[in-house]
């Protein structure tokens, strides 16, 4: 790739909004805790673990991913994890991000809610003074469970309401359909939370549907399936309803055979909210950045759909309007010096 481009993606100002807490366990960590907490790993080494991160599907991932949060146990274990990424996000001049937690995955194990968001967001919190990057955080439902947990799951987390800025929807999309958690949708709108889901990732365009107008979400994560139905694209377009693709996750879950597949200069063409984002980087290979370059190598990308794709990221974020604005003018500052 032209060596000017490269350096304008690398060091354009962007903000992250798809991005699993759980996914950025990087493997190195993740022996360093299972050893501080005397739990067993079925794994020999850091070789041995990244050997494993082959996938056929999303469902091959998540069995793994499920097993290795397992080995955060205590508060300090959520908070060293969520500084890593933090510090890592940086490096790649994310100055916003938004981040994901399954609460699940550590309840059903008998960690606490409080153990598990008070690590995430003191980390939040040391990182916005240290290094002046900013978060917020989306709780997500576990789909392949119920929508009775999921109810459950949002009671517990309302003592922490100020902490969460939106909930959301992932795991196994496959037979569960997004208007399976449709009550639960309604009372995490009332509650005053933003909505979102993963929807079209495995799943078809009808989920996407089912995401926009049942649970009435207001950004979808993935979508890419709704390249299917134009009406869906007029839709999202229409609504403003932006797409957090996740360009190496879909790869590495064979969502498409090989970037060139990927929808994201027809999204963009179609004046559709499409952003970049890495979803599980310490699983799929490559942190934001990495997502930019590898899809501007395969897309053809211009510095002009790079721009977008950052501003993208900055109009689809949960931020105040004061805070927009700033980071729109860091954007356009950036753009403008850039030589
Ligand atoms: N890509 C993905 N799809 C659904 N659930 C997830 N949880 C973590 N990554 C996910
Ligand atoms: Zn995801």
């Amino acid at each position: 790739m032209d060596e000017n481009l490269k350096r304008y993606i690398e060091s354009i100002p962007k903000a992250e909004l798809h991005v699993h807490i759980e996914g950025t366990f990087e493997p190195e960590l993740m022996f360093e805790m299972a050893t501080r907490n005397s739990i067993a790993l079925r794994y020999g080494s850091v070789e041995e673990v990244r050997n494993a991160y082959r996938f056929n599907n999303l469902q091959d991932f998540l069995d793994i991913y499920y097993a290795a949060a397992s080995v955060l146990v205590h508060e300090e274990d959520f908070y060293d994890l969520t500084a890593s990424y933090l510090r890592r996000a940086l490096a790649d001049n994310v100055i916003h991000t938004e981040i994901f937690f399954d609460p699940q995955t550590h309840t059903a194990r008998g960690i606490s809610f409080s153990t598990v968001i008070n690590g995430i967001t003191r980390a939040m919190e040391d990182a916005r003074k240290k290094w002046g990057i900013s978060s917020k955080l989306i709780m997500c439902f576990l789909r392949h469970l119920s929508e009775a947990s999921a109810s459950e799951t949002l009671q517990s987390a309302l003592p922490y309401r100020e902490k969460i800025i939106a909930v959301g929807l992932d795991s196994s999309e496959k037979g569960h359909p997004p208007g399976k958690f449709f009550n639960v949708f309604n009372r995490v709108r009332e509650e005053g939370f933003f909505a979102v889901a993963h929807a079209g990732e495995e799943g078809p365009a009808e989920y996407v549907w089912e995401a926009i107008d049942l649970l009435e979400a207001e950004r979808i994560d993935h979508g890419v399936r709704s390249i299917d139905d134009p009406i869906l694209m007029e839709e999202l377009c229409d609504r403003e309803i932006p797409l957090t693709v996740c360009p190496l996750s879909n790869l590495k879950l064979k969502v498409v055979k090989k970037l060139e597949e990927l929808p994201v200069k027809i999204f963009l063409d179609n004046g559709i909210r499409v952003t970049l984002n890495s979803d599980d980087p310490a699983y799929f290979g490559g942190y934001i950045n990495e997502n930019y370059l590898q899809t501007a190598e395969a897309l053809g990308l211009s510095k002009n759909d790079i721009f977008t794709l950052a501003r993208n990221s900055f109009m689809a974020s949960f931020i105040t309007e004061p805070e927009r604005s700033r980071f729109l003018e860091k954007l356009h500052d950036f753009d403008q010096s850039f030589s």
